[in-house]
């Protein structure tokens, strides 16, 4: 052996096509340092470790026998891209990821040529891949060409409706297709229902591969170190019915289950399927989450996500908080009213930490429901509790309701049925970026007839929205409050019920007043002093309720101040929409009302802290209170008239 130290492979690689030149021998060496090299990136900038660490050698393996950006990976959910972003000319800024103008945590098309389809919520993939592929059969083009297209889904995300019609509909049109189910047995929390005990149960009987094969007569699939087997398989199952697995059913040939950590079992089997796949095909993988970083692999959550951490020890970087988290405070509230009043369920689709409920299953395991990543079947599912006579919190973050919306329409709100909606990360919500951002449930939730739709302007509010909804048998109600900790308010011992469509005075002052919708609250109030240092003294309000609205309150508002201003964490169609709504249904307007509302702009708003999120929505209390100067006629230099 030579002492000359050797230039890491890792160095070598600009873009995947570098990986062409390496021996299989070489590219398990660059596995190793691709590891090393993720989580060393993911120790300064925090963010989804473990999946990321569980797919280095497919990456590597993937990037070495296909030819993209020709070729389509499609990364589903795509928290687990940060090996393929290093492997594609994005080495030199994987520091920067999740971070103010920085690379996304997620694939995103904007960024790279080698990111073919942008993801973030789960379970798109095999449709993408599907898209791509009929694209390139009926003359489609991308600038980089357009060859195979292979999707990339996690056993969690596999559960999620989407997928099985995207498997329909590529069983039926029969098109050549690569899926690739990543099979850890993990989504974030373990995995829960029938299909991850089906996969459970696919691998369990060893050697599954070859017994499938065999009985499909796809031996030939096989690569050689597999054949063998498979032909001793085929002759034991001579005279045996094989029924074949659900992909089969489904119309995809299925290779596997096969080890994802093994180069000698990845290589081989994607060079075969490359050179031989005719239409849909599975490959089953399986492999762990956290891969080969102990701290990462021992972890409750096998480092799904994780803050800033030191390397060696596996110490995570968090700051000490002064203020329970909103979620904590909400999984605490149920769980204290559950414990009153056992007709309440909780509902999660996959998040059962994220949302807090957690604790509350602890408590009741028999009455919180994971459903999976279904949070269309989780809607529904909770209407139907609810038509049953229980008192169902249908719990989800703001951005993936997004995907029950029909459900909420349809199932919920036109039967008047009332679900507890209990939405968390409402508003921008920091490192995870646009995708998540939880931008639209007011505007979604607003319109629909019968709807009540409150926001928590802090935690001690929350506890009362809480209790309010569980009171609420008349129709469906839902209440957001945004991801992070609380403002540190005094919490009392129970939350009370709210009376429906009532806001409260804040502050009582003159000229302009501020009317919040949610935890903007606490910036209104920092401009507010900002203000009294010029001698301008705003009346606060908070509105509680979109809706439905406090009339008397807005228009009382309205009627003895020369400026109206509505502040919510929502895009447009809001809460402040409704208010210019009833201010013109009323006529306010004819008496010269000064009405603004401010709302998140009408962009995609990138990554970074929540703050500098906000400060590009132009909703931080500085720009709240420009907001007041301008509406007032109040010259300060370099502001705009609003
Ligand atoms: C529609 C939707 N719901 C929930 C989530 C939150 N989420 C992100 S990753 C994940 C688990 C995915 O599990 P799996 O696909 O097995 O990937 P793994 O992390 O195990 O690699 C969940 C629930 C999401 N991204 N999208
Ligand atoms: C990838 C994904 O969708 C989740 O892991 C999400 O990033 C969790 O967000 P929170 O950190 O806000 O729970
Ligand atoms: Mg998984």
């Amino acid at each position: 052996m030579s002492d000359t130290p050797q230039t890491p492979l890792l160095d070598q690689v600009d873009r995947p096509a570098d990986l062409k030149r390496f021996s299989d021998a070489q590219l398990i060496q660059l596995a190793g340092e691709l590891r090393a090299e993720t989580v060393s990136a993911v120790s300064v900038t925090g963010g989804h470790l473990g999946a990321g660490l569980g797919v280095v050698e497919l990456t590597v393996a993937l990037h070495a026998v296909f030819d993209a950006p020709r070729d389509k990976i499609i990364w589903d959910v795509s928290h687990q891209c940060y090996p393929h972003k290093i492997l594609t000319g994005r080495r030199n800024r994987i520091r920067t990821l999740r971070m103010k103008d920085g690379l996304s945590g997620f694939t995103k098309r904007s960024e790279s040529p080698y990111d073919p389809f942008g993801a973030a919520h789960s379970s798109t993939s095999i449709s993408a891949a599907l898209g791509f592929s009929v694209a390139r059969d009926l003359g489609g083009m991308t600038p980089e060409g357009l060859g195979d297209a292979i999707a990339v889904i996690g056993d969690g995300a596999m559960s999620a409706g989407m997928a099985f019609e995207a498997m329909n509909n590529a069983g039926h049109l029969n098109k050549r297709l690569i899926v690739i189910l990543n099979d850890n047995e993990m989504s974030i929390a373990p995995p829960v229902g029938a299909l991850s005990s089906y996969l459970s149960r696919l691998y369990a009987e060893e050697p599954f591969q070859d017994f499938k094969a065999a009985a499909k007569g796809a031996v030939s699939l096989l690569p050689e170190p597999f054949r063998e087997g498979a032909k001793r398989a085929k002759d034991m199952l001579k005279g045996l019915a094989v029924g074949g697995t659900l992909f089969e059913k489904l119309g995809f040939s299925y290779v596997g289950p096969i080890d994802g950590h093994d180069m000698n079992q990845l290589l081989p089997v994607l060079r075969t399927v490359k050179a031989r796949a005719q239409g849909p095909i599975l490959i089953h993988v399986l492999t762990k989450k956290g891969k080969g970083y102990a701290p990462a692999e021992q972890a409750r959550d096998k480092g799904h996500a994780t803050a800033k951490f030191d390397v060696i020890t596996g110490k995570q970087k968090t700051t000490p908080s002064n203020a329970p988290s909103y979620t904590s405070v909400f999984g605490k509230t149920l769980t204290q009213l559950a414990g009153q009043d056992d007709r309440i369920v909780a509902v999660t689709a996959a998040m059962p930490d994220g949302t807090g409920l957690n604790l509350f299953a602890e408590r009741f395991p028999s009455r919180c429901f994971d459903v999976g990543i279904a949070e269309q079947h989780g809607v529904t599912f909770s209407a139907a509790l609810a038509a049953g006579g229980l008192r169902p919190f249908c719990t989800m973050y703001s951005t993936f309701l997004q995907r029950g919306y029909d459900q909420v329409v349809h199932d919920v709100a036109i039967q008047r049925l009332p679900v507890r909606f209990a939405i968390d990360r409402a508003g921008l919500v920091g490192a995870d970026g646009a995708t998540h951002a939880g931008s639209y449930d007011i505007a979604y939730l607003a319109n629909l007839p019968g709807f009540v739709v409150m926001a928590a302007a802090d935690e001690a509010e929350l506890m009362h929205m809480v209790a309010t909804a569980a009171a609420h048998d008349d129709s469906p109600i839902a209440f957001r409050y945004p991801r992070g900790e609380g403002v540190g308010v005094e919490l009392p011992e129970q939350g009370e019920v709210l009376a429906i469509g009532k806001g409260r005075m804040i502050q009582q002052g003159k000229r302009v007043a501020l009317l919040s919708f949610g935890t903007r609250l606490a910036e209104i109030q920092k401009a507010a002093e900002a203000l009294a240092a010029r001698g301008i003294t705003p009346t606060i309000a908070d509105a509680r309720f979109a809706k439905p609205l406090d009339r008397d309150l807005i228009l009382s508002l309205a009627s003895d101040h020369e400026a109206l201003i509505t502040v919510e964490e929502g895009a447009v169609g809001g809460f402040g929409s409704h208010v210019a709504q009833l201010l013109a249904e009323e006529g306010v307007f004819d008496t010269g009302l000064k009405f603004r509302s401010m709302v998140l702009p009408d962009t995609f708003i990138d990554q970074a802290s929540p703050a500098d999120m906000y400060a590009v929505a132009g909703m931080n209390a500085a720009q709240i209170e420009a907001r007041v100067l301008a509406v007032l006629g109040v010259a300060t230099i370099g502001e705009k008239r609003a």
